[in-house]
């Protein structure tokens, strides 16, 4: 875990810093194969992600889009600290980063709350074991400023099997804002929720993000999320070994709303691009799929001719 020396997490930054924030470096993920009798390897490694290399810059939206399985939440995690690159370099403000830390804030796709804590409890312990050193009274302030960021006032003291699914990602959210994160990591964080929902939340990220304007690094399969939220798209190829096939810029003025940026002239070709980008993608996905099974069928008709 990283040392944080960050007092307070609301303490006001210095300047607004510029530049590159977060680099990877030729990173690569390779998943060991299965290892049977004798510890002789019975299934062969597989490469997830292969060589990636990826500058983002400080207050930057980005959004990684893909097929499905082609490696978005590896390379997630590895920026997260949560999993080790094979190979390559992630660094952080020019610090290697070596595992989880507070400096990386990160919302899942199931909340992750502890069931046995309250809205207010969930976020307070999150600011209480990151900062141990301040007092009770800051730690409910902060949980008081987040609880209000994320529209739950009322709902403090609610746990979470008594709240919606929106409302518990926002909880998820506010606890990790709460902790004052340089770059928030967020993995497909609006996939469990109803499209109604999902709708809302999205226009209150980008409410939270023009008030904070963090760096934020977001997983989704939604071409309209993507296009509403980033600042930058990028695109990665199927896998395995998957890599980053283009970035894309999205040059929509903020404030966002969903109406304004569907009538800026660069919609609806970004959307036919990345439309193209996954409709290819992942049909040769389907495809290999389907020639796999045939083959493992045609396998076990010879069979069944020998018998
Ligand atoms: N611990 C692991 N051991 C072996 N293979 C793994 C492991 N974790 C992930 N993989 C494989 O690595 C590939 C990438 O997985 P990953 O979850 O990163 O993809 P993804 O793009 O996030 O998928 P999705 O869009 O479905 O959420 C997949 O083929 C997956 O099966």
């Amino acid at each position: 875990m990283i040392m944080h020396t960050i007092s307070d997490p609301q303490a006001p930054a210095m300047e607004a810093p510029t530049g590159i924030q977060l680099s990877l470096s030729q990173v690569s993920k390779v998943f060991p194969g299965k290892r049977g009798m004798f510890n002789r390897q019975s299934s062969p490694d597989f490469v997830a992600i292969d060589e990636v290399s990826l500058d983002i810059e400080h207050n930057t939206f980005v959004t990684i889009i893909g097929p499905s399985g082609c490696g978005k939440s590896t390379l997630l995690n590895i920026i997260g600290g949560l999993s080790e690159a094979t190979t390559g370099t992630v660094t952080m403000d020019n610090q290697p980063v070596t595992g989880p830390g507070p400096d990386r804030g990160m919302v899942f796709q199931n909340y992750a709350l502890m069931p046995w804590m309250t809205v207010a409890g969930n976020i307070g312990f999150a600011v209480e074991t990151v900062y141990p050193k301040l007092s009770k009274a800051r730690i409910k302030q902060i949980v008081s400023e987040n609880i209000e960021l994320v529209d739950l006032i009322g709902a403090e003291r609610k746990y979470p099997h008594e709240l919606s699914g929106g409302m518990r990602q926002r909880v998820g959210i506010a606890r990790a804002l709460a902790i004052n994160p340089k770059v928030l990591l967020m993995d497909e964080p609006f996939g469990a929720l109803d499209a109604l929902t999902r709708g809302y939340l999205q226009e209150e990220i980008e409410r939270i993000w023009e008030q904070h304007r963090k760096t934020v690094i977001m997983i989704t399969h939604s071409i309209d999320e993507a296009l509403l939220l980033s600042d930058k798209i990028v695109m990665m190829t199927r896998g395995p070994a998957a890599k980053i096939a283009q970035i894309l810029d999205v040059p929509f003025p903020r404030p966002r709303d969903r109406n304004s940026v569907e009538h800026h002239p660069a919609y609806d070709g970004l959307r036919t691009e990345m439309e193209a980008h996954l409709y290819r993608e992942t049909r040769y996905v389907e495809q290999s799929r389907i020639q796999a099974k045939d083959r493992s069928s045609n396998t076990d008709t010879s069979k069944d001719d020998l018998l």
